[in-house]
């Protein structure tokens, strides 16, 4: 057994891009974790859409057998932690099983908004925190002024910043030396009550549910029957191990370490993440201070464009809950979409990897209604609803007040941007908290609804910034403001994919965007079709789509009856694309584009 002296946990923090993964492999490498024939690049980010993505998603964990220069060995655990805002909540929450931090800086680039945000996780976690400034090969590279700047905005202590180049290698034995050095060794008693933290847990098809576990007293052993303290349920456990990244069964883990255990657990949902795991017999009383399940916070509808398809997407939907805790799902009927499933995400970015999921590895085409968040409906009656879904906001007659979550959001961003940065969060209902310079850099930090955020901010924050401005949000509570549901009626139909929740003031602006946008996308058909945008009963805005017949096989003159079969055929193919709202086809991807707005 490893004395917990020779032991160090840690995990790499830093903003998208700073190279925490190319890091990471490189640590591997360097101390032979994985043999060159089986090194791949990037290691860790297992899945393809996070290779492709070039992100990492779900927090994965490697141990390393360390021989440091003094000749001692050591084991050193990395647990790897998704760096995009969405997934904050799994970066606080795998900071806790770890004692100290890698604080990865690009040295071409500087600080950015999730450096900070990820990098006040790792103090809120009391973590040691050694700089790392990465990418010394480019001649970009200005390490000074990056620790300087890391002293000034971070306040931590910079001057011993190892300099490092994760892609030729250089500064990789110095990091090493850096985490058996500077970082503390864990703590944990062998002989004591059985108290391991539950990390994080996954579903493999083979062994059922993962779960990783950081043991901080006590021992755990093959063939012990655990029980989760908060369910109180009670498992055996068929296999324990680490992760060298290839999963490895050992015997035991002790005191200070991390590793895996199955225990023939069904689904992702009954391990709490946060949860306390400790023996049935014997087992302590006093659970560790527990963390709060994620909450998904942004909801929207998914309907297949096929209605008989319907079956297979409840069936993907539920294959991919089973290994998502924080995806939520249930049924829901629209009168434009047919039954669909109304889902909840922690984020944009959460929803997208979702939606790409389904359509690519279950080949399922998609109708995805707009985003919404939760908000707070006070009725009259001194009751508060929660309203997932525009379409099922009740009568404004029982209505007191409506309320709406808002975010803190920090975005740092060049000099010569912030102009349009300010403009874009004031056109967004934004509040101005703090505005601080850090260098030729500034930082914003604004008090914005989620709404305003949810659907296109970032790209709109990257086009008027040029890709410059980096973001990080965190919920601060729900507030009263004069908000108004907007139906969109097609043909006189309300099509109630299309509702949304909007502030009185910018409803007509907005009804009219989206009319105008309807317009160039619905096709022409062969009768007038009126699009028009209403707050309860009144019309706020309206546009006519003049009717033209489209006969594709006009052009054909003469009897080619081949080719004026394809020519339909290629119609009526196009039209699968579409859903029909009464007599009218609107296609698929009228959906998003006509809620995005140009400002
Ligand atoms: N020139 C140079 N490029 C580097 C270095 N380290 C990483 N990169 C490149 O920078 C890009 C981002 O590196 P990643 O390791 O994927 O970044 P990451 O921080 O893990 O990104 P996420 O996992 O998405 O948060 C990749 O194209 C790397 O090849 C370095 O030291 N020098």
């Amino acid at each position: 057994m490893t004395p917990l002296s020779h032991i160090r946990n840690f995990s790499i923090v830093a903003h998208i891009d700073h190279g925490k993964s190319t890091l990471a492999d490189r640590l591997i490498q360097e101390t032979n974790t994985v043999s060159l024939r089986d090194m791949k690049a990037q290691m860790l980010d297992s899945m393809d859409i996070e290779r492709e993505r070039g992100i990492t998603i779900k927090a994965q964990t490697v141990r390393i057998n360390y021989t440091a220069q003094n000749g001692e060995e050591y084991i050193l655990n990395l647990i790897d932690t998704p760096g995009h805002v969405d997934f904050a909540y799994e970066v606080s929450r795998s900071m806790r099983a770890v004692e100290g931090s890698l604080l990865v800086v690009d040295s071409t680039q500087g600080v950015e908004a999730q450096t900070l945000a990820n990098v006040y996780h790792a103090i809120d976690a009391d973590h040691e925190i050694v700089p790392v400034l990465n990418k010394i090969d480019l001649p970009a590279s200005d390490c000074d002024r990056v620790a300087e700047q890391i002293e000034d905005v971070i306040g931590i202590d910079a001057s011993e910043a190892i300099r490092v180049s994760a892609k030729t290698g250089q500064g990789i034995v110095e990091t090493l030396e850096a985490i058996v050095h500077k970082l503390p060794a864990p703590k944990g008693t062998q002989d004591a009550p059985l108290k391991a933290m539950l990390v994080d847990s996954w579903y493999d098809s083979y062994l059922g549910v993962i779960v990783l576990v950081r043991i901080m007293d006590g021992q755990l052993k093959k063939g012990d029957r655990i029980r989760m303290m908060q369910n109180g349920s009670v498992h055996h456990v068929d296999r324990i191990g680490v992760f060298r990244p290839a999963m490895t069964e050992i015997d035991s883990l002790n005191p200070g370490e991390i590793g895996f255990l199955t225990a023939s657990i069904k689904q992702v949902r009954d391990t709490r993440v946060g949860d306390t795991i400790t023996h049935e017999k014997k087992g302590t009383e006093t659970p560790l201070p527990g963390f709060k399940p994620a909450q998904p916070v942004v909801f929207c509808g998914l309907f297949p464009v096929d209605a008989a398809e319907f079956e297979d997407l409840r069936d993907s939907i539920e294959k991919l809950a089973l290994n998502d805790a924080s995806f939520s799902f249930e049924m829901e009927t629209s009168a434009a979409l047919g039954f669909g499933f109304r889902c909840g995400f922690l984020g944009l970015l959460h929803l997208e990897v979702i939606r790409d999921r389904i359509e690519r590895e279950y080949d399922i085409d998609l109708i995805t209604t707009a985003p919404s968040v939760i908000y707070d409906i006070h009725m009259k009656d001194g009751t508060v609803e929660q309203l997932h879904n525009p379409a099922d906001m009740p009568d404004l007659t029982f209505v007191d007040h409506i309320e709406e979550p808002r975010i803190k959001a920090t975005i740092l961003v060049p000099d010569e941007y912030l102009g349009d940065v300010l403009k874009l969060c004031q056109d967004r209902r934004g509040i101005q908290m703090d505005l601080t310079y850090a260098g030729s850099r500034a930082m914003v930090v604004y008090d914005l609804p989620l709404n305003e955020v949810v659907f296109d901010f970032y790209d709109r924050l990257k086009s008027v910034t040029k890709g410059y401005a980096s973001f990080d949000y965190q919920m601060i509570g729900y507030r009263q403001d004069a908000l108004v549901k907007m139906s969109i009626l097609v043909n006189d139909e309300p099509v109630d994919a299309l509702s949304t929740m909007v502030h009185r003031d910018r409803a007509e602006m907005r009804g009219r965007a989206m009319v105008e946008k309807l317009k160039d996308l619905i096709p022409r058909h062969m009768f007038k079709i009126p699009i028009q945008a209403a707050i309860g009963g009144k019309v706020i805005a309206r546009e006519t789509l003049s009717a033209m017949r489209k006969d594709v096989t006009a052009k054909c003159y003469g009897g080619d009856a081949s080719r004026k079969r394809k020519l339909l055929d290629k119609q009526k193919a196009g039209k699968k694309k579409m859903r029909q709202f009464g007599k009218v086809d609107i296609p698929q991807e009228a959906f998003i584009s006509a809620l995005k707005m140009d400002s």
